[in-house]
This record gives structure tokens, sequence and C-alpha cells, in this order.
């Protein structure tokens, strides 16, 4: 009995959670639809990667997931995205707590023309944190996270504008990691940087699988196989196929798929 009590604990586990749940999901641009019925399960603490070609509608499907697109004006969306058993395309979300939890890092750095230290501090300020103390430890560990801390500890109070494009962008991953997100989304987040720069992002992308939930939007196809669990391949609005990343890069069931993946259009 308790041996089997001890497997089923091991069995439950290994198991993978869904953190989001994607029902049937449209969105319109005015009267253009750019994401057509897509159904999918994000799982916890995984790397989920979204590829496809350029207008494929994987940046509309990335914003949608805490409400970016809700600026524009005549966008919609359709169906649901259900965040522990919570529709996020309600009506009554709150979009600024929504966006805390569900952070976003954009394809170029994009920190604030302040110090590095207040890049980290200024929404916090904002959700009344304001002890020196407890502001200092958040920007500690916030910079720890992103592989930043060892690069700023002594220039803190420098201009952020004053960091490479690489560290300028793991800068705007602390100060998402700051507000405490469970998800983070990251749109092609290394493309517009230098080899190396983009391989210490990726590194840190995924050391971050191990406290968050991350989906990714990248046209690099080796970035999408190193580091993801899970590939969604994008095409036209559509989801065409999404699994294991190992299997869309080697095995793809569909032949759209594999075309993509093989260079032949996109
Ligand atoms: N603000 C907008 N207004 C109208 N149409 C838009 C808007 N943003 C995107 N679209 C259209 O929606 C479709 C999907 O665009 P989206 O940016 O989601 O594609 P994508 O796959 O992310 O492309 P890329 O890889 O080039 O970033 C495209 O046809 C695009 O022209």
């Amino acid at each position: 009995m308790k041996k089997s009590r001890q497997r089923n604990r091991r069995l439950v586990n290994t198991l993978t959670t869904t953190i989001l749940d994607v029902k049937n999901l449209e969105f319109f641009y005015g009267e253009k639809r750019a994401v057509n019925g897509i159904s999918m399960q994000i799982e916890k603490n995984s790397i989920t990667a979204l590829i496809g070609p350029s207008g494929c509608g994987k940046s509309t499907f990335l914003r949608t997931v805490n409400r970016m697109n809700d600026l524009i004006p005549g966008a919609r969306a359709e169906g649901e995205i259900l965040y522990e058993d919570i529709n996020l395309l309600s009506d009554d979300i709150n979009v600024v707590a929504l966006r805390k939890e569900i952070g976003m890092v954009f394809q170029k750095p994009n920190p604030f023309p302040k110090s590095i230290y207040d890049n980290i501090t200024h929404a916090l300020k904002y959700n009344r944190i304001r002890r020196k103390a407890e502001l200092d430890q958040i920007v500690e560990e916030s910079l720890t996270k992103a592989a930043l801390w060892e690069e700023v500890k002594d220039r803190l109070h420098k201009s952020a504008l004053s960091l490479s494009g690489g560290q300028q962008q793991r800068l705007c991953i602390a100060r998402t990691i700051a507000m405490k997100p469970t998800v983070m989304l990251l749109d092609e987040p290394s493309s517009a940087l230098d080899p190396i720069s983009n391989a210490k992002v990726e590194e840190l992308i995924l050391d971050l699988k191990n406290d968050y939930t991350i989906i990714i939007v990248t046209h690099n196809m080796s970035q999408a196989s190193r580091i993801s669990d899970k590939t969604a391949f994008f095409f036209s609005g559509d989801l065409i196929e999404y699994d294991v990343t190992e299997k869309i890069f080697t095995a793809p069931s569909n032949q759209k798929t594999e075309e993509y993946i093989s260079g032949r259009f996109g």
C-alpha cells in the first residue's frame, strides 16, 4: 500500500501540468483574421517555441495572451485562454495585474532612459514597494536571475542606456522577473543581438525554465531546437503542428512543417 502510494506520488510529479489552455482562439484586426481558431495547451515550467513564416500570426498569438493587442483600434479576440480556469480574454480581467503575472520581453531591448536600478524598481514603486532594503533585495535577486548582477553590481546608478544591447536585453528580462511573473512571453528576444549576447540570452532562458513558463517566438530554427521543449508551427494564422520539439525537427507529421524547418520557404 505504502509502496503504491509512493509510486503514485512519483508518477504525479513527473506528469506535466497545463498552465495555459487556449481554446479555439481567433484574432481579428478589423475585418482581417490573423489567428484562425487555435487550440493548444502550454505546460508549466516548459519552453514553448512558436515558429513559422513572417505574418503567420505568432506575435499576434503571443500578444493576445497578455492582452497587449487591446490597444489596437478595431482589434478583437474570440475563444478562450484559460489560466488557472480564468478566461484571460474576459472583459473584467484587470490587464495591469495580468501583465504582472504574464510578463513580456520584446525583440528590441527597450530599457527606460533611467538608471539600471530605477529600471527594475520603477514598476515596483507603483506597486507600493517603497522600502529601500526591499527594493535593493529585489534588484539584486532579479539581476542575479537574469545573469547580469556580476556585470552591473558596481554601476547600478549608471544609465541603462550605457549597457550593451545584450546587457540591455538581460536588464529587460530582469525587469520582468522583478514583477514575479509566472509566465514570460518572449518575442524574438535575441534576434537583435550579436552571437555572444544571443548565446548568453539563450542560456538564461534555459535557466529561467526552472521558475517560469516561457513562450518564445523565434525565426531561428536552431534556437528553437536547442532551447524549447515543445514547438508550435504556425502558417497563415493556423496552428499546423504542435509537438515535442525533437519530433517537430526530426520527424514532423505535416509536410508544410517539414518544408518550413528544412528552409524550403519562409
Ligand atoms: N496592428 C495590426 N493591424 C493590422 N494588421 C496587423 C497588425 N499587426 C499584425 N497584423 C497582420 O496580422 C498578420 C499576423 O501578423 P503577426 O505580426 O502576428 O505575424 P508574425 O508571424 O509574428 O510575423 P513576423 O514573424 O514577421 O513578426 C499579418 O498579416 C499582419 O500583417
